[in-house]
Parts: C-alpha cells; sequence; structure tokens
C-alpha cells in the first residue's frame, strides 16, 4: 500500500541543484504541474514513474512511503507505478465496453462484477449515457475518457494517476479529479487550465529542467477555483444542448447565474 511518494531534489538542465530538499505527497493528494514547452514537466514524470534513484539525467531519488522502493517495483512491468490518462487516449478493442471491463477486472484479479459499478461511475463524468453492450469503438471522445477514469479509479492499482491534456476530453473535469482522489490515488496533473490547476492543493513550478517554485493554492484562488468551476459545468450543460440540437435559453436558471456574473 502506497501512503506517501517523496521527490528528493536533483538537478536542473544547466546543473544546478534545485531549490527543495523533499517534496512529500501523501495518497489523495492532487499535485498540479505547470511551466513552460521544455520546462521538464515531462522528465519530472518519468522520474516518478521510473522510481528514479538518482541515475537519470535530473539525478532525482524517489522514496516511496519515505523508503528507497524495493527493485521489483522498479523493473516489473506488472507493478507499474502510474496510470496515464490523456486527451488523446483511445480504446482499440473491438469488445463491448462490459467485455473489456470484465476482461480487464480478471487481469488485475478483481472481481468481474466491477464493471457494472466502473459503468455506473462513468456515466457521472459525461452527459452521454455509457451502456455495458456498446462496442469500445464507437465511444465518442468524452464517453472513452470518463471510461478510463472510472476504471483507473475502480480496476487498476497503480497508486499514482498521471493527468495530461485533459482540457477539452468532455468530462466533469472536477468530479473525474474526486472520484480518483478520493479512491486514494495520488494525483499529478499536468496543465495550465485553470480549472484544472486551482482544482489541486499544490502546484510545481518548472523551469530549465527543474522544479522553480512550489505554489500552495491560496484561498482566493480556491474561491476562484469553485466559481471556475460552476463556469466549467454550465459550459459542460451547454455543450450537451447544443449537441442534442436544442435551443439555449438565458433565461433557464442554471444558466442565468453564471451569465448574470459575466454580464451583470
Ligand atoms: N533536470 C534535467 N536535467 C537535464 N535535462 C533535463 C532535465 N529536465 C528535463 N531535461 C531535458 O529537457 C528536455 C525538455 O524536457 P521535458 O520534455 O521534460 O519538458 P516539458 O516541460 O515536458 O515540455 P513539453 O511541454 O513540450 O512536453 C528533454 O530533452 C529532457 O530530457
Amino acid at each position: 500500500m502506497i501512503q506517501s511518494i517523496s521527490i528528493l531534489a536533483g538537478k536542473n538542465k544547466v546543473g544546478l541543484a534545485e531549490r527543495f530538499s523533499e517534496i512529500h505527497i501523501d495518497a489523495g493528494e492532487i499535485i498540479g504541474i505547470v511551466g513552460p514547452t521544455g520546462s521538464g514537466k515531462s522528465a519530472l514524470i518519468e522520474d516518478i514513474e521510473q522510481l528514479a534513484q538518482r541515475d537519470t539525467t535530473s539525478s532525482r531519488q524517489i522514496l516511496l512511503n519515505g523508503k528507497v522502493p524495493d527493485a521489483d517495483l522498479r523493473f516489473d512491468p506488472k507493478k507499474k507505478l502510474v496510470a496515464q490518462l490523456s486527451q488523446n487516449m483511445n480504446f482499440l478493442a473491438d469488445m463491448t465496453v462490459d467485455e473489456f471491463l470484465r476482461l480487464h477486472a480478471k487481469c488485475r484479479g478483481k472481481d468481474s462484477l466491477l464493471s457494472e459499478k466502473v459503468i455506473y461511475y462513468a456515466n457521472s463524468l459525461t452527459g452521454e449515457p455509457i451502456r455495458k453492450d456498446m462496442n469500445l469503438t464507437v465511444l465518442s471522445g468524452g464517453q472513452s475518457r470518463s471510461l478510463m477514469v472510472a476504471d483507473v479509479a475502480f480496476i487498476s492499482d497503480s497508486p499514482v494517476v498521471l493527468i495530461d491534456e485533459i482540457e477539452n476530453a468532455g468530462i466533469k473535469k472536477h468530479e473525474a479529479l474526486e472520484l480518483l482522489s478520493g479512491n486514494g490515488k495520488i494525483i499529478l496533473v499536468v496543465t495550465h487550465d485553470p480549472v484544472l490547476a486551482l482544482l489541486t492543493q499544490r502546484r510545481l513550478v518548472m523551469r530549465k529542467g527543474g522544479v522553480e517554485k512550489i505554489l500552495t493554492t491560496t484561498e482566493d484562488e480556491k474561491r476562484l477555483s469553485v466559481y471556475l468551476n460552476q463556469v466549467d459545468r454550465e459550459l459542460f450543460t451547454i455543450r450537451e444542448q447544443v449537441r442534442h440540437g436544442e435551443e439555449i435559453s438565458l433565461e433557464a436558471s442554471s444558466v442565468a447565474s453564471v451569465t448574470e456574473n459575466i454580464i451583470g
């Protein structure tokens, strides 16, 4: 059981020591990773994925539960630490949702009845209903991502979930993060989307290959996050209405509350 991971500082691209000694992340925490292109976001994630022991370009060291991890955790592909979720991922298998989930549960040594639970929670993240007899290949982007999130939450054993570029994934982002972190996973979100970035508890700011700053989400940012989430949820609803060919009414109560704030 992984209760925490610790990142012990290494060096940035120009060989300077990073300005922290240790970043301790507990299970259930949501951490943002931000920074411009080439600033070292992927390299940091790779260090965590490989459980780096001062043997990567950054010279960082990763501890699990405060200790140096066993070698089999590093090299056994079945004990993968990090599950990845990204906007560009799609299912390719020609099987139904239920067949896939049962097979995945079986491979992981879990009860195949989990399939029902995964579909139930996936449906709470998307506006387009997912049925168990649907073929994976016909799922929309939003349906696929919702299913992946729920699958990672309940079937995959990976204690760390990396979320990369889900800005336009067509799912309820707040609920997706809650579902994953509520299941005791450590969530790393690489994003510049304020809706996601401000939902995190801390943001690691990358620059020149090193962690330059660690920002703790302020009370102001938390308040802004609540507002942005409301806007995001309304956008989600309106997008679904547009998708279903409906007319959009400004008077509809859910839309009005947010638009009042925006257009006064
Ligand atoms: N600490 C480091 N020491 C040496 N090289 C590094 C370090 N961190 C990153 N690099 C190198 O710098 C390059 C850019 O890093 P990386 O791909 O991690 O950036 P990124 O922020 O993920 O960029 P993008 O947003 O474009 O995906 C890579 O070649 C990587 O190997």
